[in-house]
């Protein structure tokens, strides 16, 4: 069990920290990214994020939730030794971050470890990115999407579109290269819009046909190419719900690891109230359709989600805590009971 082995809790964010020790841990970061020698010295006495098959590796905690064990590299190729396999796994980790104490963070899959002996070895549980979701509190939610979405971009980017031949990646993960034809890749975020629109009492909300029965969310749509964020915005609305927007704000963003990664630029929206009547893109969307200040409240109540059983009409809920669609309903909330106070 992990218990002979030490486990060092990710750090939470502190806003307040002094900048200087910021921008030391962010010019660090760039030197093990740059520098292939000076990555591996940090992994040396650097942490693990542990995926298998890109499922990440949980712990409970004695107090019943849920967290990530950053587990000491030092610790893991001990656990190698055990299974007799070859340390140099190690090696195929990617920086993703430093702590506050200078640790560098790395993630690695174990796809190729037998998943129920790392568990044991580990004390902790595989768990699929989207329940991880659920149940991880504060930084942690970001760090492990951020961890799997380099592993994926690697596990899914081996050869170079122009030649056909491998890449290959530098130390930390930050590029792959092409020999063949000299092309360096980066990890690629695709650009995404996602609005809350509102006519001023009620948010429109719509949901998928793959989102489990009653889950809503805010309507969301890829950039094309060339497109600004307002442009892409009143063109998803006016496709997906034959809505006219009358004007939008940027509140937020996040990176969001599914299904592949995306950077979603976070608006609150509006139409006009006399301009409200939805014709849903059946295509695209199963349903959307305008909820009142009551039913969101009542939703963001639900401690977990609804069972919702076939037959029955189902009870509403909302993306987790994690998703900026969800940030998006809380931050209407408050508008809305702030402008009627
Ligand atoms: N974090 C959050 O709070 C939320 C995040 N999201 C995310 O936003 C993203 C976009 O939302 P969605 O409504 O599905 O988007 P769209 O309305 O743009 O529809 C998705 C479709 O667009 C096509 N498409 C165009 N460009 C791309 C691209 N770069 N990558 C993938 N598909 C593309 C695909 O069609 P085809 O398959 O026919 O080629 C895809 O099925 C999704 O990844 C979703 O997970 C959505 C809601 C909440
Ligand atoms: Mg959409």
């Amino acid at each position: 069990m992990l218990k002979s082995l030490r486990t060092l809790f990710w750090p939470k964010t502190v806003l307040t920290r002094s900048s200087s020790s910021y921008v030391a841990r962010i010019r660090y970061l760039m030197r093990l990214k740059e520098d292939d020698e000076a990555c591996l010295e940090a992994m040396r006495s650097g942490s693990l994020l542990l995926y298998h098959t890109l499922a990440p590796l949980l712990q409970k905690s004695p107090s019943g939730l849920f967290q990530l064990p950053a587990i000491n590299t030092s610790d893991f190729k001990g656990i190698l030794d055990k299974l007799g396999k070859n340390r140099a796994l190690v090696n195929e980790s990617v920086l993703i971050g430093c702590t506050e104490e200078d640790v560098a963070q790395f993630s690695l899959d174990v796809g190729a470890l037998d998943k129920s002996e790392m568990e044991r070895l580990c004390g902790g549980v595989f768990i699929d990115l989207r329940k991880a979701f659920f149940l991880l509190r504060g930084t942690e939610a970001p760090l492990v999407a951020r961890g799997q979405a380099l592993l994926r971009w690697h596990q899914t980017h081996g050869f170079c579109s122009a030649s056909g031949h491998p890449s290959f990646r530098n130390q930390s993960g930050s590029q792959r290269v092409c020999h063949s034809s000299g092309h360096t890749y980066y990890p690629k975020m695709s650009p995404v819009v996602i609005a809350l629109v509102s006519d001023g009492s009620r948010c429109l909300l719509g949901r998928q046909a793959t989102f489990p029965r009653g889950m809503y969310s805010a309507l969301a749509g890829f950039c094309d190419m060339g497109e600004t964020i307002e442009e892409t915005l009143r063109r998803e609305i006016a496709e997906e719900v034959g809505l006219e927007l009358e004007s939008l704000r940027v509140a937020g963003s996040q990176h969001w690891p599914f299904p592949q990664s995306s950077f979603m630029v976070a608006c609150h929206a509006t139409v006009a109230p006399s301009n409200t009547q939805v014709s849903v893109d059946l295509e695209e969307l199963e349903d959307a359709r305008w909820f009142t200040l009551q039913e969101v409240q009542e939703a963001l109540r639900l401690k977990k989600p609804p069972r919702n059983p076939e037959g029955e009409t189902p009870t509403l809920w909302l993306p987790p805590r994690y998703a900026i669609a969800h940030q998006l309903v809380r931050e209407w909330v408050q508008q809305q009971i702030g402008a009627h106070e």
